[in-house]
């Protein structure tokens, strides 16, 4: 029996490849508008028209077979045959942006010297079309020596044909191989045939070029970030909210049901304090990381987030890191762990270093609800003119706070510990697209998905933890339960060391079950108060909300949100840390740099909140 063959997909970044692949096996891979998205190798199945199953392999983008990066670097090992465990590939499919394709032949020459069966996907000539441009593929595959199929992944065109290509290139051996060409020379060969095989252009970019001419300027297109940032932010409040109270109402009437229909015991108290009370107060951001979620989507699909990033470029090099860090540093915004590990697309060992410690700053989503409940809870939700909540305007204030503390990070760190000359930012500007629907509704599942498993896996774990921790011992009549509580006892330990930052007990014991996902700070608030509430008449759990501001001063409430800034309250961005930096030494110097900040951080507003007499 002959081994199972393998498809490769390689091309330059941002070509569609994950498109393709996700078209021709079904996966999910994460696409999206910007260069550098696939870091690793990913591994699919497809039935070839001829009912010959083949395993197909998507790549990272590589400019080059000379990798520059860790994530060219598997690239190029994979399609060498060099990558540990893994076979040779048989076949490889070149993918080609057409509307680009100038630039796209040169690694296309490369990876065609190697002399292996290849075939090639035009693909996006939707996009060349609609930018006036007509290819002419035969020519093309006159001058490649192979054959050429013009695709468009995502609306699955020439997918039929592609596969009957990569049947027959195994069988066929491969044409005449542009060997012996150098860089100089492949650029020169790319250039003719693009002309050649460009039927007509017309100049139908006029729009895009003008819309370019905005958004990249260096001031004008600062003011339209700034505005889109601040939308953003001012939406995750005001359109959340009927659906937060939606769930909120929902979450009441289960505890209300619970506490009338189970008989009195612990296993009620755990259910309605622990369960309910704590993942339901954690369950009600889901609006919100939807919301947020949305945009960062769409203005990624749209093309912007690119354009962001080439703005962002000469900030960050005054900073002394490129361009390069922001696609790393935005999806920290989601979650710091996929951040860093797309810091494999920057090729400078000291500039990835410096963002892979500076990313854990960025604002990440398990952030969010600890934001929002204190910030509901203190900040009133009035308007300071021209429609703009204060609410709001204190999110937007903490996103940017973050910010300026990884910019002041990485300047420090720039000029000691990851001395450095800045490197070089190429990104080509992928071109403006309505986000498609599909994508949208997908990509936002996924995000809303993972945030349900954490409550109910990880987040509930917690909690229930730390209700059995608030509940034994005991306590006798008279005397509070947190207080003799194991949990209450550990809390007042820790409490000592963050009373000079204005942190009482219950903020105090809220850091500890946090360390395994910031939103358990949150519910483990939450929990604690029911707890505490419960002991006394069997009065109706006040909410989350009420109990902080009743117990809590507005100091105490803005050094909590300084903390939560800075401090490195995950433990799993710690291990991914350790795993891309090879060791303990780099994580260890995050946690102890992040805690130091966090620490100065919130005893810096708390005092100078209490000066102030807020
Ligand atoms: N209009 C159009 N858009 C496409 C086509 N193929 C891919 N795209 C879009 O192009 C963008 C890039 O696609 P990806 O599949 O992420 O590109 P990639 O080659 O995997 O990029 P890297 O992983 O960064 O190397 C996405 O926004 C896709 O939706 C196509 O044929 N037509
Ligand atoms: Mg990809």
């Amino acid at each position: 029996m002959s081994r199972q063959r393998k498809v490769a997909l390689v091309g330059n970044p941002n070509a569609g490849k994950s498109a393709l692949f996700n078209a021709l096996t079904g996966a999910r891979q994460k696409i999206a508008n910007y260069p550098g998205v696939t870091v690793e190798r990913k591994s699919g199945r497809f039935v070839l028209p001829t009912g010959e199953p083949v395993e197909m392999t998507d790549l990272p983008g590589a400019y080059g077979l000379d990798p520059t990066s860790p994530d060219e670097e598997v690239t190029s090992k994979v399609i060498r045959g060099a990558f540990e465990g893994e076979a040779i590939p048989d076949v490889l499919v070149i993918v080609l942006d057409a509307s680009n394709l100038e630039q796209h032949l040169v690694f296309a020459q490369e990876v065609l010297a190697l002399g292996k069966p290849s075939v090639v996907a035009l693909n996006m000539v939707d996009l060349a079309e609609r930018d006036g441009l007509v290819l002419d593929a035969a020519v093309l595959a006159e001058e490649l020596g192979v054959p050429v199929i013009p695709t468009v992944a995502v609306r699955r065109r020439g997918l039929a044909e592609l596969g009957e290509a990569i049947a027959a290139a195994g069988t066929r051996h491969p044409g005449p191989g542009l060997t012996d060409l150098g860089p100089t020379e492949r650029r020169v060969a790319a250039h003719a045939m693009a002309h050649a095989a460009i039927l007509s252009e017309s100049r139908q970019h006029r729009l895009h070029a003008s819309l370019d001419r905005l958004l990249l300027h260096p001031w004008a297109g600062f003011a339209v970030m700034l505005a889109i940032l601040f939308v953003v932010f001012q939406a995750v409040f005001a359109w959340a909210t009927p659906f937060a109270d939606g769930i909120e109402a929902t979450i009441g009437a289960l505890h209300d049901g619970a506490q009338a229909i189970l008989p009195e015991s612990m296993l009620r108290d755990l259910i309605t304090e622990g369960v309910i009370a704590g993942v339901g107060s954690v369950l009600v951001f889901l609006p919100q990381i939807v919301i947020l979620f949305a945009f960062i989507l769409a203005l990624e699909a749209s093309g912007y987030m690119a354009r962001a990033a080439f703005l962002m470029d000469r900030l960050m090099a005054f900073v002394g890191l490129s361009g390069r860090s922001f696609i790393p540093l935005l999806s920290s915004f989601a979650c710091a762990i996929p951040g860093i590990m797309a810091t494999r697309s920057i090729s400078d060992p000291k500039d990835r270093l410096t963002t892979i410690l500076i990313a854990p700053m960025m604002t990440c989503s398990a952030r969010l609800p600890v934001y929002t409940v204190i910030i509901g809870a203190f900040i009133p939700n009035t308007d300071v003119g021209l429609g703009i909540g204060l609410q709001g305007l204190v999110l937007f204030a903490l996103f940017l706070a973050g910010i300026v503390g990884a910019i002041l990070v990485a300047l420090i760190l720039r000029r000691s510990m990851t001395k450095g000359a800045a490197s070089g930012f190429i990104m080509e500007m992928p071109k403006y697209q309505m986000p498609r629907l599909k994508d949208m509704a997908i990509g936002l599942w996924q995000r809303a998905w993972i945030f349900l498993r954490r409550a109910g896996t990880i987040i509930f774990m917690v909690t229930v933890v730390l209700w059995l921790l608030l509940n034994f011992p005991k306590a006798a009549p008279g005397e509070s339960q947190v207080d003799v509580s194991i949990a209450g006892r550990i809390a007042d330990g820790l409490a000592v060391v963050v009373k000079p930052i204005g942190f009482n007990r219950d903020m105090a014991l809220a850091l500890i079950p946090a360390m395994a996902a910031r939103e358990v700070a949150v519910s483990s608030l939450a929990t604690t108060y029911a707890v505490d509430a419960g002991d006394g008449e069997d009065e109706q759990a006040a909410e989350l909300g009420d109990q902080l501001k009743a117990r809590w001063t507005l100091p105490m409430a803005l050094a909590f949100l300084a903390w939560f800034v800075f401090a490195p309250q995950c433990m799993s961005t710690i291990a991914v840390t350790r795993r891309e930096t090879n060791g303990w030494k780099w994580p260890a110097f995050m946690l102890g740099y992040l805690f130091a900040l966090a620490y100065l951080a919130a005893g810096a507003t708390y005092w100078i909140a209490v000066a102030a007499g807020l």
